[in-house]
């Protein structure tokens, strides 16, 4: 399984130190954690640290046999929101990925699970492109594979800098990376979607 082979096990967190620490935050940051409206908060605070970090994607590597060899698929417009390593705040990104089929035919929906599986953890915006593309290319057993990210990170919007910004990354592997007309044909299918 490939889930296993990029990330040997679901993590796990620790709820009850998430609670104390949720506890902690806010006395650190002035408040009363005695207040009324607030007394839940350090509980849905570390339930929702759980439910991100123990994300399960569900059955991620149903395929097919490819009649076929050579098309190019595109699946495109899956929005994930992930979370920047460095601010531990969140950045959405609208997903693209393409791959030439080579023997094997993924499920469409995977393509999604996937992108959501990988969003599931702290990095940075190239770290998920990156990953997407590696689980991709395992699955569909193939290097030709390109994955185009768009995103919009609240570390640059809410803090620091304050601006809003689009950041655009890509992935370009096996005949992607070689093949410049492969490579448009592919952003340029997915277009309509950015
Ligand atoms: N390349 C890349 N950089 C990111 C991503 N998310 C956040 N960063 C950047 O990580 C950098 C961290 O810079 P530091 O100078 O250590 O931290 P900082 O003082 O909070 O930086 P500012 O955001 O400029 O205020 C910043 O430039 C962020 O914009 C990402 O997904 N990809």
């Amino acid at each position: 399984m490939v889930d296993e082979i990029l990330r040997p096990t679901t993590p796990r967190v620790d709820y009850d130190t998430l609670v104390r620490l949720g506890r902690e935050l806010l006395v650190a940051i002035g408040e009363d954690p005695q207040r009324e409206g607030i007394q839940d908060t350090p509980r849905r605070w570390a339930d929702w640290w759980r439910e991100y970090i123990e994300y399960e994607p569900g059955t991620t590597d149903t395929s097919f046999t490819s009649t076929r060899a050579g098309q190019l698929v595109c699946i495109s417009g899956i929005r994930v929101w992930t979370l920047c390593e460095h601010h531990l705040l969140p950045f959405w990104c609208d997903v693209a990925i393409g791959y030439l089929v080579n023997e094997t035919v993924l499920g469409l929906s995977k393509f999604a699970r996937i992108a959501h599986h990988c969003a599931h953890r702290l990095q940075h915006q190239e770290q998920l492109g990156q990953h997407i593309a590696d689980m991709v290319s395992q699955m569909v057993q193939t290097d030709d594979v390109a994955v185009c990210l768009r995103g919009e990170h609240l570390c640059m919007m809410m803090r620091g800098i304050k601006t809003p910004a689009l950041i655009t990354s890509t992935v370009m592997s096996g005949a992607f990376e070689r093949e410049k007309e492969l490579q448009s044909q592919f952003l340029h299918l997915v277009a309509p979607h950015f």
